[in-house]
C-alpha cells in the first residue's frame, strides 16, 4: 500500500479534540491503564498500537463510557467524560466500530445505515412512524444520509442485501457505514481489518483515507496489521503493560528504541 498520510505537523499543532490526562484503570489487582496520556487533534488520524493485553480496549473502553477510570480527565471538545453513560457519550459525537461485528444480520444495509442514525431521529425508525409532516420529511433526510454513505463506501450493489449474507469484507465495511451514520466528531475503529485478506485489508484503507478527506472527524485506530497503521496514522501511540511507552509519527515510532523492544522486536 502506498498512502500518505496528511501532514502530521499541522494535525497535531491544533486544539485537541478528545484529550486523556493520566488516565488509570484497574481491575482488582490488573492495571489495565497506568497513567496514560493521549491527545486526538480534530481531523487527526492516530493509531494506538501494543502486544496483546497492552490496554488498546481498555483505552476505548473509558472513551466511550463502558468503563470508568479510577484516576485521570477525559475530555471530549474540553467536556469531561468522567462519569457519563455510554449512551451520553455516543450522543457527544463519540462512535465506534466492533472487533466483533455488531450488526443486525436480518436488516438489509440501508436498515442496518439507518439504526446508525436512530439517536439522531426525532420520530423514530421502525416505531411506525406516521407518514405525513415532519416525520416523513425527517424520514426523507436520514434516507438521504444513508445514501451519502452507500456512496462513499460504494455499497450501492448491496444496499438491500441482508447484512448478514455479506462477505466477510463487506459486513466491516457496512460496520464502518453504520458508524458514520451516527455522524461522530470522533471514531474509535477496533481493529477494521482484523482477519480479512489483503485484498479487504487495501480496500478498507482506501475506504478510511476517503473518510478522512470527505468527513469532518476524528479518527482513534486500534489495529494489529502495523503496515495499515504505519500508512494511515498521522501519528501513533505505543502501549505496553497499560503505560505509554511513545507517541510520535510514524517514522518516530517504527525507529523508537523502547517500541522496537517491546512490539515490532517481538512481531520481527
Ligand atoms: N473486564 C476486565 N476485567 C478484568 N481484566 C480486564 C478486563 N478488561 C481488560 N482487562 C485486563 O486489562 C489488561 C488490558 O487489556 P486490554 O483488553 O485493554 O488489552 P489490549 O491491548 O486491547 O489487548 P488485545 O490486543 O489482546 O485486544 C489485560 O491484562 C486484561 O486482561
Amino acid at each position: 500500500m502506498s498512502v500518505a498520510p496528511a501532514s502530521a505537523a499541522s494535525r497535531s499543532t491544533a486544539e485537541p479534540l478528545l484529550a486523556l490526562r493520566a488516565v488509570t484503570l484497574r481491575f482488582g489487582g490488573v492495571t489495565a491503564l497506568d497513567g496514560v496520556d493521549l491527545e486526538v487533534a480534530p481531523g487527526e488520524l492516530h493509531a494506538v498500537i501494543g502486544p496483546n493485553g497492552a490496554g488498546k480496549t481498555s483505552i476505548f473502553n473509558c472513551i466511550n463510557g463502558v468503563y470508568r477510570p479510577q484516576e485521570g480527565e477525559l475530555r471530549l471538545d474540553g467536556q469531561d467524560l468522567r462519569g457519563l453513560r455510554p449512551a451520553r457519550i455516543a450522543r457527544l459525537g463519540v462512535a465506534r466500530t466492533f472487533q466483533n461485528l455488531g450488526l443486525f444480520t436480518a436488516l438489509s444495509v440501508v436498515d442496518n445505515l439507518m439504526l446508525g442514525r436512530h439517536h439522531l431521529m426525532r420520530t423514530g425508525f421502525l416505531t411506525g412512524a406516521l407518514w405525513v409532516g415532519r416525520a416523513r420529511r425527517e424520514e426523507l433526510e436520514h434516507r438521504e444520509a444513508v445514501e451519502r454513505i452507500v456512496e462513499l463506501l460504494e455499497l450501492e450493489a448491496h444496499r438491500h442485501r441482508p447484512a448478514g449474507l455479506l462477505p466477510y469484507g463487506l459486513q466491516k465495511r457496512l460496520e464502518l457505514g453504520r458508524a458514520l451514520a451516527m455522524e461522530p466528531k470522533l471514531l474509535l475503529l477496533d481493529e477494521p481489518v482484523a482477519g480479512m485478506n489483503l485484498e479487504e485489508t487495501e480496500d478498507m484503507a482506501r475506504y478510511l483515507l476517503e473518510i478522512r478527506r470527505e468527513l469532518d472527524l476524528a479518527m482513534l485506530l486500534v489495529e494489529h496489521e502495523m503496515h495499515l497503521v504505519m500508512d494511515l496514522a498521522d501519528r501513533v501511540t505505543a502501549l505496553d503493560f497499560g503505560r505509554r511507552i511513545a507517541t510520535g509519527t510514524p517514522a518516530e515510532i517504527q525507529a523508537d528504541p523502547r517500541v522496537i523492544e517491546a512490539y515490532l522486536g517481538a512481531a520481527a
